[in-house]
């Protein structure tokens, strides 16, 4: 969301509930406007950090009325943004409200980059509404196609039972924007094998809106601007099928989907055209809907889940202002996470980092990297007010991501797949099947990244050698050493 000041007073906005708690404590006797499309704020609680960069913390919906009782200086304006005037300082609601700012900060979000978006069959899941829209559709279903090849897919893959999963990805091995071959490898038992344990220790987010109904026959989810789903948002789901089994998962790798045929159509092409494929699968029951991969390949299915990525959710804001765009259509913003247009800032998902970054961070379109951006947004903003110079928040210093995959702790650091770097690169590799898998790469005899799956304990030892770049050349692969006790050697 996004929220901004209005006058007399001198205004500070930020988008963010994070950015909000900040500006509301350091200026509490100043207006702090919260305006938001979504009727419930993403609170970050219990926070720890782990280490200098890696942190961990739940994520809870709460109503957003809930900072106001906080904050009395923050007021929340339920509405969405329809427009933005920025030579005149000015936002419009869609509730036909002006409000008039002196600093603004947009944190709208990212909407799913979905395929085939006009197709009722198609649907993405980014929100409460949409999560819940897919349960319900799941519910009914037998067999479920998913493409994409990320965070999302990874997720539903292994958490739908009971139902059969068609996953069709562009590369050669699952998880491409998480891992590469080696880590995919250590990964696929785990979809094969029955779901007998329980779920490592794990945050939780809540949810708290009731799933819209969908038109009869679709499965498409209203079009709404909800909050991004965060960390174990499945928890408070029931993701089953009609079945009784766990996983059937069957993946088609290095294809996409050519097209998509509605029931009627698939029945007709068949009558019409003896060459036209029957459904690649042994099961050749009717289905409401197939998709046509580019391998050739088709099969029907109750519905596809597009997971494929998100696009910054600018389009409210840019008619009549001059944002300069990242490549991939977010607001370009500085190293004080201003945009290229006066007194607006920007941080989230809805921006792209445009600063000269260091070599071992990247931006990933994150809830950690959400809230630093939401944090360091009003730091900055104050100090501007201040007439202070600040510097870049430590937290950009180092990529660091905790999440968990197919129930293994998944620890991702600086350029963990090599992104970036020259081909004089190395790895590492350390893998106990069913248990562990340790990758770190290498460039120099320094460490620039690591993936860590599993317990390893390796993490905090990792992240000071990645941020002090120490020559590890000596030891060679005793870095990896399992009977090396490695973290003795260096904390
Ligand atoms: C299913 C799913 C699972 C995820 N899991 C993880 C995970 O495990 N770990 C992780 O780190 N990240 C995860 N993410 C990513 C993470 O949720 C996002 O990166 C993060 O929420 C981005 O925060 P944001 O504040 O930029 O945007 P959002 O959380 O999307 O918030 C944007 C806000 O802006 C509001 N808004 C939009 N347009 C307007 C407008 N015109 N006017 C007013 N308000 C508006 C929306 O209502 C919303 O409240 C997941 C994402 C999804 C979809
Ligand atoms: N645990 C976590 O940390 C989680 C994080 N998230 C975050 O939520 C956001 C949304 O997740 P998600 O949608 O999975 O996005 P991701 O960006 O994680 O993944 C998108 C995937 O879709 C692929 N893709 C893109 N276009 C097509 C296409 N036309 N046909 C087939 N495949 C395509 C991409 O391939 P390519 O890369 O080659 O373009 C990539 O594999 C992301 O920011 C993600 O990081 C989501 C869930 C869990």
């Amino acid at each position: 969301f996004l929220s901004l000041i209005p006058p007399p007073t001198y205004n500070k906005v930020h988008e963010s509930s994070i950015s909000c708690h900040h500006l509301a404590t350091e200026f509490p006797s100043e207006d702090i406007l919260l305006v938001t499309a979504s009727p419930v704020i993403k609170a970050v609680t219990n926070f720890k950090q782990v280490s200098k960069t890696l942190e961990e913390f739940d994520v809870e919906e709460q109503p957003s009325t809930m900072l106001e009782k906080r904050y009395p200086n923050i007021k929340v304006i339920e509405s969405g943004v329809k427009q933005l005037k920025s030579q005149e300082h000015k936002i419009f609601t869609e509730d036909g409200k002006q409000c008039i700012y002196e600093k603004l900060c947009l944190c709208a979000g990212a909407k799913p980059k979905l395929i085939f978006e006009e197709n009722p069959y198609v649907l993405g899941i980014r929100d409460t509404d949409s999560a819940q829209a897919f349960q319900n559709h799941l519910a009914k279903a037998e067999r479920i196609a998913v493409v994409g090849n990320g965070g999302i897919a990874l997720e539903l893959v292994y958490e739908i039972e009971g139902c059969e999963v068609l996953w069709a990805i562009k590369d050669k091995a699952i998880g491409n924007t998480f891992f590469d071959a080696g880590a995919a490898e250590f990964l696929i038992p785990k979809l094969t094998a029955e779901k007998l344990e329980t779920a490592i220790a794990c945050k939780r987010t809540k949810y708290t809106t009731e799933g819209c109904e969908k038109e009869e026959g679709s499965v498409a989810a209203a079009d709404k601007l909800g909050t991004a789903l965060g960390p174990d948002w499945h928890e408070g789901l029931h993701l089953k099928g009609t079945k009784e089994f766990s996983h059937k998962v069957h993946i088609e790798t290095l294809c996409e989907i050519k097209k998509i045929y509605l029931q009627q159509e698939f029945k007709q092409l068949q009558k019409t055209s003896l060459s036209f494929p029957k459904d690649s699968s042994d099961n050749q029951n009717l289905w409401p809907v197939y998709m046509e991969l580019t391998n050739g390949k088709i099969y029907g299915c109750d519905f596809i889940v597009s997971a494929t990525g998100v696009v910054p959710n600018v389009k409210p804001f840019l008619d009549g202002n001059n944002f300069t765009l990242g490549e991939d259509g977010g607001l370009k913003v500085d190293k004080h996470m201003h945009s290229s247009v006066a007194d607006i800032y920007a941080a989230g998902d809805i921006c792209t980092a445009s600063w000269e970054p260091s070599p071992v961070w990247q931006q990933m379109r994150l809830w950690t990297q959400a809230r630093q951006m939401g944090w360091y947004a009003a730091k900055c903003m104050v100090a501007d007010f201040l007439g202070e110079s600040i510097d870049m928040d430590f937290s950009f210093e180092l990529f660091a991501h905790v999440t968990k995959f197919f129930n293994y702790k998944v620890v991702l650091l600086g350029k963990y797949n090599a992104q970036g770097l020259d081909l004089d690169h190395e790895l590492m590799l350390r893998c106990t099947k069913g248990q562990e898998y340790v990758k770190v790469v290498m460039q120099n005899g320094r460490m620039m990244g690591a993936v860590l799956i599993g317990e390893t304990d390796l993490e905090e030892t990792f992240e000071n050698l990645i941020l002090n770049q120490m020559d590890l050349s000596a030891y060679g692969e005793d870095l990896l050493n399992p009977n090396v006790d490695i973290e003795d050697y260096f904390d």
